[in-house]
């Protein structure tokens, strides 16, 4: 039996003449909780759907727990809060989970499905009636009503405020430390940064990153080095090793490190330190980077790390 929750291989979809998902590939072990971090169109919904079984790829395979997502589903392992569900009107939350919970053969007790979703104080509201953020928690609380091992959330902050973010994930990190497995999508860094162990960075259909966060701030070569220097011959600075460009501004000069240590080594021995500063790059910094379609994005496709 596969030890992979999720297996995707050579995954491929078109529509019409959009190649939203293009060869993709990405091996999930048990127990990770990965961000999908894409631009809009890179591919994640698409993805997803095909991980759910929604959306029948043109060519590759996609495996739940090492079979069908169908079975997974039915079987009660995974548990998917889509972009944007319709509801069903006219019934409570409690009516709706309790009817959900009903299909599964192991599904949570009601109150603790409603306290990890934190729809206690909703539980006799009328789902029709709820706010975007009520409601969008009512689809959490759908996806972890059978109690799955593998959660999939496809943007599931994408209509709540800060607060309600803040609380949602704490409810998905509570869900994950039980060692289930997550894979969630999203737009913003932070999230990716700060939620998940690892980040797989999606774009034009294809696996450009896949790493932690600090995997990937380095395989985007964006450390920055500054120094003071005299004068505008920027010539020796990019000699040094590890320096892909540099950039003079008001005395200081600008570099750009694929290896800072061997650029501040260098510049030690040429006795260059002035003002010496070292900064990482943010992930906002490598995100663009990967996704810019720039020259330097070919050479990271489907980087490993
Ligand atoms: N049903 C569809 N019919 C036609 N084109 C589609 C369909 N679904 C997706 N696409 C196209 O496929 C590409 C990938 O879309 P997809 O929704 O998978 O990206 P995404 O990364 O989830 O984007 P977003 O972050 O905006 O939701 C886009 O160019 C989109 O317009």
């Amino acid at each position: 039996m596969s030890s992979e929750a999720v297996s995707l291989t050579e995954l491929t979809k078109t529509y019409g003449t959009v190649r939203a998902v293009h060869g993709l590939n990405l091996d999930i072990p048990s127990g990770q909780t990965v961000a999908l971090l894409g631009p809009n169109g890179a591919g994640k919904s698409t993805t997803i759907g095909m991980m759910l079984g929604l959306v029948e790829p043109d060519s590759g395979r996609a495996a739940i727990f090492g079979g069908p997502a169908e079975q997974a589903l039915r079987d009660g392992r995974m548990g998917a809060m889509p972009q944007e569900g319709g509801l069903p009107s006219r019934v409570t939350v409690q009516e709706l989970l309790r009817f959900v919970a009903g299909t599964y053969r192991a599904p949570l007790p009601l109150e603790d499905v409603l306290a990890a979703a934190r729809l206690t104080g909703e539980a006799g509201r009328r789902v029709d009636r709820l706010s975007g953020g009520q409601a969008q928690r009512v689809r959490f609380a759908l996806a972890l009503v059978g109690d799955p091992d593998l959660l999939i959330l496809d943007e599931p902050t994408a209509a709540l405020d800060v607060e309600a973010r803040r609380r949602f994930w704490e409810g998905m990190r509570r869900f994950a430390a039980r060692g289930k497995t997550v894979l969630f999508s999203t737009h913003y860094l932070e999230e990716a940064d700060e939620h998940a162990d690892r980040i797989v960075v999606v774009d034009r259909g294809r696996v450009v990153a896949d790493g932690t966060s600090r995997e990937i701030k380095r395989v985007a070569a964006l450390t920055t080095v500054s120094l003071t220097v005299s004068g505008d011959s920027t010539t020796w600075l990019r000699e040094l090793p590890g320096v892909t460009s540099v950039e003079l501004r008001g005395g200081r000069a600008h570099l750009r490190c694929t290896d800072s240590d061997a650029t501040v080594a260098a510049i030690a021995a040429a006795g260059a330190i002035r003002d010496l500063e070292v900064a990482p790059a943010d992930l906002e910094d490598a995100f663009v980077a990967l996704t810019a379609g720039s020259a330097a994005t070919p050479a990271l496709e489907g980087t490993s790390l």
